[in-house]
């Protein structure tokens, strides 16, 4: 049985895909390798967790061109004998998979929530019809490109075992040219790694509100996310706080929604939360449905009342 190859620029959701390759190791067969892409402290992080890694070493591979990465993959995929690869669904990792499905020849799924496999078919589960429903699709074929959503399966904790090899792989020189890094401004956040999320709508009165909804966050350890016209129409936030069908699809512990309607655009990227609070001050508004614990009231004072208590 072929391999399994996985790949993340990210640790803790390299240590996620670990985690889903053993799932489907177990039912199926096939070792699990990991690609490390020059980034060292990774390949002891990832072989601390059990992991055979595998350490390319090439300036030549970028991680910000996904086709050249795409490329140093496939190479690693016909070295190693793996025929399924595992990707995160972030923004990056979407790209990938795609690009790297097409230079494999293989089948490719995105946004995969859970896995199951039946035989020999990885069954994988997926918001579908714009997030009104959940499918469960698997690829026919034996090369299997699968992209996985941030936090649905647990980090693979540490263990014995591991190791670390070196691989050469060469690549054609990325068409990119990378002029500088920069880091992200203090106001960003990665919303899709975050537990806990408070979720600003349009409920909500005027910008200035915002400092005690983001107060409310911090208190409760997470971080501040919106609905889509609060960034793109209000430009109350940067769009990377927007959680949605074309924003983030995020998996919290703790979803407090805040004056969201709970229009399907929206639901899609928060449905799969753990639990979900949702205040609106109107009983007849959809949010209420889908909400774990709803509460019909005025977000101000429920705010007001949230950062009292937590002070
Ligand atoms: C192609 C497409 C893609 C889209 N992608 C996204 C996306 O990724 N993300 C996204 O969010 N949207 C997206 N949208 C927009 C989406 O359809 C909705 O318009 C949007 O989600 C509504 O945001 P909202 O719930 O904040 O606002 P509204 O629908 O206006 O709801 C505001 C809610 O606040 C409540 N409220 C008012 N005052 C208070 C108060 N004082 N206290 C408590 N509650 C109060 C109201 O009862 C109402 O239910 C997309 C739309 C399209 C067409």
């Amino acid at each position: 049985m072929a391999g399994i190859l996985i790949y993340s620029d990210k640790d803790k959701l390299a240590r996620e895909l670990l985690t889903v390759a053993g799932l489907i190791a177990d039912a199926r067969g096939g070792e699990v390798k990991v690609a490390c892409i020059n980034n060292a402290s990774q390949c002891q992080l990832l072989s601390a967790a059990g992991a055979r890694v595998y350490k390319i070493e090439n300036p030549a591979v970028l991680p910000a061109d996904a086709a050249n990465v795409a490329m140093a993959l496939k190479e690693a995929c016909g070295k190693l004998d793996c025929s399924i690869v595992l990707l995160s669904s972030d923004r990056r990792g979407r790209e990938l998979a795609g690009r790297l499905a097409q230079v494999l020849g293989a089948g490719c799924l995105t946004d995969i929530s859970a896995v199951k496999v039946e035989g020999e078919q990885i069954h994988c589960q997926r918001n579908a019809l714009g997030g009104a429903t959940v499918a469960t699709q698997y690829i026919d074929g034996e090369k299997q490109v699968l992209a996985i959503v941030p936090r649905a399966f647990a980090p693979a904790p540490d263990r014995d075992g591991g190791s670390i090899d070196e691989l050469q792989v060469e690549v054609p020189p990325s068409r990119i040219k990378l002029l500088e890094f920069r880091a992200k401004d203090s106001s960003s956040a990665n919303i899709e790694e975050a537990s806990v999320l408070v979720v600003a709508g349009q409920g909500l009165n005027s910008q200035e509100d915002l400092a005690a909804v983001e107060s409310l966050a911090k208190k409760l350890g997470g971080e501040l996310a919106c609905s889509k016209p609060l960034a793109t129409d209000k430009k109350w936030l940067p769009e990377d706080r927007v959680i949605g069908l074309s924003g983030k699809k995020c998996q919290p512990d703790l979803a407090v929604l805040l004056g969201i309607s709970g229009q399907v655009q929206f639901t899609v990227g928060i449905r799969d939360a753990r639990v979900i609070v949702a205040v609106n001050s109107d009983e007849n508004a959809y949010i209420h449905q889908m909400a774990d614990y709803s509460m019909v009231a005025d977000l101000h004072q429920v705010v007001k009342e949230l950062n009292n208590v937590l002070a």
